[in-house]
């Protein structure tokens, strides 16, 4: 059995989600973290007696491009406030006829695109860990994801990978059909590595996507552009708000959940060989785990 939590949800806002409206006694924290700065202050507060975390992805003002947001960063600063649970936001292109825009979609798989550049594992520095990720997300929380979106009326897809490319730029059409022939349902730039950095640090998290465009792979439509993408986007935040204020009432406020020990007998380096310094930096994380 694992053990019991106190529930703390945060949202990391992507493309157009920059603040959550309705938080209670708001702090903005700036936290600092063995990695560096995350991509800005993070919000804190209540609704309903209840906390609530708010972190925007690419900076308040959009700053970072996916590929140099600070992952590991941001994943670090919201362990570091005491966060259970993520619930990831982001801005999507469809690759399946139904999967189109203004549907939101909870992807159940991930597909990693990006060219091994971004800091994608808290392991390293004299610790070895390999943590499971056969299903990168948390079940449980998008079952709380989908009650929403149905409780908020928005067409929603529950299941299908996500694929992560590197991005800036959009993909290729012969990219876009190829994505579509490994049966991916959508694609983003940011899913990688925050996934996993969230499963590293044994946070439950899920992905609310919405999709503002059909990529490029669609004959009848016209390839994704950034006008294009903004077109459908505030319709898309102003849902996604919502859905955020019902997924937060929904949760519980104590939680179990096997993601709580997701790295429990991942680390393969004998606890007496790790540096001073990497054990320092990841105490928070590992302590638990060399005691
Ligand atoms: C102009 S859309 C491209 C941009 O939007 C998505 O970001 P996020 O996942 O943070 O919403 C996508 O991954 C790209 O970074
Ligand atoms: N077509 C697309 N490709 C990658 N990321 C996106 N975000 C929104 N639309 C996208």
């Amino acid at each position: 059995m694992s053990e019991i939590k106190k529930t703390f949800l945060a949202f990391i806002g992507g493309s157009g989600l920059y603040d959550l409206p309705g938080i209670e006694n708001v702090e903005e924290q700036e936290i600092a973290t063995p990695f560096g700065c995350p991509s800005d202050k993070i919000i804190t507060g209540k609704i309903e007696g209840k906390p609530i975390a708010f972190l925007p992805r690419h900076g308040k003002g959009h700053r970072f491009l996916p590929s140099e947001v600070n992952y590991r960063a941001n994943i670090y600063a919201l362990k570091k406030l005491g966060v259970t649970h993520i619930v990831s936001v982001s801005a999507v292109g469809g690759l399946q006829e139904k999967t189109a825009p203004g549907t939101a979609v909870i992807p159940t798989q991930i597909i990693d695109k990006t060219n091994g550049t971004r800091q994608r594992t808290f392991f390293g520095n004299g610790v070895v860990g390999h943590v499971s990720f056969a299903d990168p997300y948390c079940p449980e929380l998008q079952k709380h994801i989908a009650k929403a979106c149905e409780q908020e009326k928005v067409t929603t897809h529950l299941g299908g990978a996500l694929v992560c490319i590197e991005g800036p730029r959009f993909s290729s059409r012969a990219e876009s059909h190829s994505y579509r022939r490994e049966e991916a349902s959508i694609i983003g730039m940011t899913a990688m590595p925050e996934a996993i950095l969230a499963r590293e640090a044994e946070i439950a998290y899920a992905t609310l996507a919405f999709v503002t465009d059909y990529d490029c792979w669609r004959e009848e439509t016209e390839a994704v552009t950034v006008e294009a993408v903004m077109a459908v986007l505030s319709k898309n935040v102003e849902a996604s708000k919502r859905i955020a204020k019902a997924i937060h009432k929904s949760l519980p406020m104590e939680s179990s959940n096997s993601i709580f020990s997701a790295a429990a007998n991942s680390i393969m380096t004998n606890p007496s060989l790790i540096p001073a310094e990497t054990k320092r930096n990841l105490e928070l994380l590992y302590g638990k785990y060399w005691k």
